[in-house]
């Protein structure tokens, strides 16, 4: 039985729910759940603070994870990155009010409030500033306004918030950060074979997801003499698929796109004469 661990609120928890579900896992019915069995899918999932994942993974009582990079960084437990999910993507950075702190030497002597306080402390050392360091477990917006901070490092997904305090950012992102699958470093080195295999299971599906998330299927009709300049517009992953019609002279062609690209790959093979090009939705793959 693979051992998942799962963020159980949070911004990470609806996306991972929906991500395990569309790749044929079950998941839990009712929010207070902390752990079920998929007896099918020989998996169990365990339902923890997205905070407290990457220590039960370091442990090794938990096979892998799903958390967010910062919260993996932060934590400073034994654990890597294995594949990166795409969703609760954000930044890490500093801010305050305008016109007191404009860059990060000016942090020096400075009061920074964070509930990340392994990511902050880190990159004070690393840039050899004296900072002092206010942990605080979230809002940390409003630290500057009750003068506990003079200077903030939180996670900045769209900037409402700083603007709604009425702060800016200061420098560049600390990290960029998003949902990723976590493991214990070098976890594979010594692993159960059964144990490796459903691991390796595991991260196809999710892939698959993110596959087709990202790629639709693009079908369309076009002359011999244009194939070559069509299949430059539609390469596919290895090669597309190309079948003859009926009627001479003319192939039907077959190949996955990037999803945002479809509308902009259909004018271009339009204007090289392919016509009744459709796209269709990718439910689900194994690359
Ligand atoms: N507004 C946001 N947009 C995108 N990702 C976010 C946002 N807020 C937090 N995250 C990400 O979610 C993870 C933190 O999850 P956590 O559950 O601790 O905080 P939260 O989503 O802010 O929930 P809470 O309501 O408990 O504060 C981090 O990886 C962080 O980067
Ligand atoms: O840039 P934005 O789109 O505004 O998103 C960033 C905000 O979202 C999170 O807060 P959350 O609502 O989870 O509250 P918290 O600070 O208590 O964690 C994060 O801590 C920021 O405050
Ligand atoms: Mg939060």
């Amino acid at each position: 039985m693979l051992r998942i661990a799962v963020p159980n609120k949070g911004s990470l928890s609806g996306p991972a729910a929906e991500m395990l579900h569309e790749a044929g896992y079950q998941q839990r019915r009712e929010s207070k759940e902390l752990r079920i069995v998929d007896p099918e899918n020989e998996v169990e999932f365990f339902y923890l603070r997205p905070r407290d994942i990457a220590i039960y993974v370091s442990s090794g009582r938990l096979d892998i994870g799903i958390t967010g990079r910062d919260l993996l960084v932060d934590s400073g437990a034994d654990a890597e990155e294995i594949l990166a999910l795409g969703f609760a993507r954000s930044t890490f950075r500093y801010a305050t009010k305008p016109g007191t702190v404009h860059t990060l030497a000016d942090l020096n002597g400075r009061t920074v409030a964070t509930s990340y306080e392994g990511i902050v402390g880190k990159h004070l050392k690393d840039n050899g500033i004296d900072a002092s360091v206010v942990h605080l477990d979230g809002a940390v917006e409003t630290a500057i306004e009750l003068g506990v901070a003079e200077v903030i490092a939180d996670v900045v997904e769209t900037g409402t918030s700083l603007r709604n305090a009425g702060l800016e950012v200061i420098g560049d992102p600390i990290m960029k950060s998003e949902a990723v699958v976590i493991r214990r470093t070098n976890g594979a080195e010594g692993a159960d074979e059964n144990v490796e295999s459903k691991v390796q299971q595991f991260l196809r599906r999710l892939q698959g997801v993110l596959v087709a998330r990202t790629y639709v299927m693009m079908d369309y009709d076009c002359r011999v003499e244009q194939l070559e300049k069509a299949v430059a517009l539609t390469p596919g992953l290895e090669s597309p698929t190309v079948s003859p019609l009926h009627n001479e002279g003319w192939v039907a062609v077959r190949a996955m796109v990037p999803a945002k690209e479809a509308q902009r790959i259909m004018d271009d093979l339009y204007d090289i004469g392919a016509r009744a090009i459709l796209t269709t939705a990718i439910h689900a793959c194994r690359l």
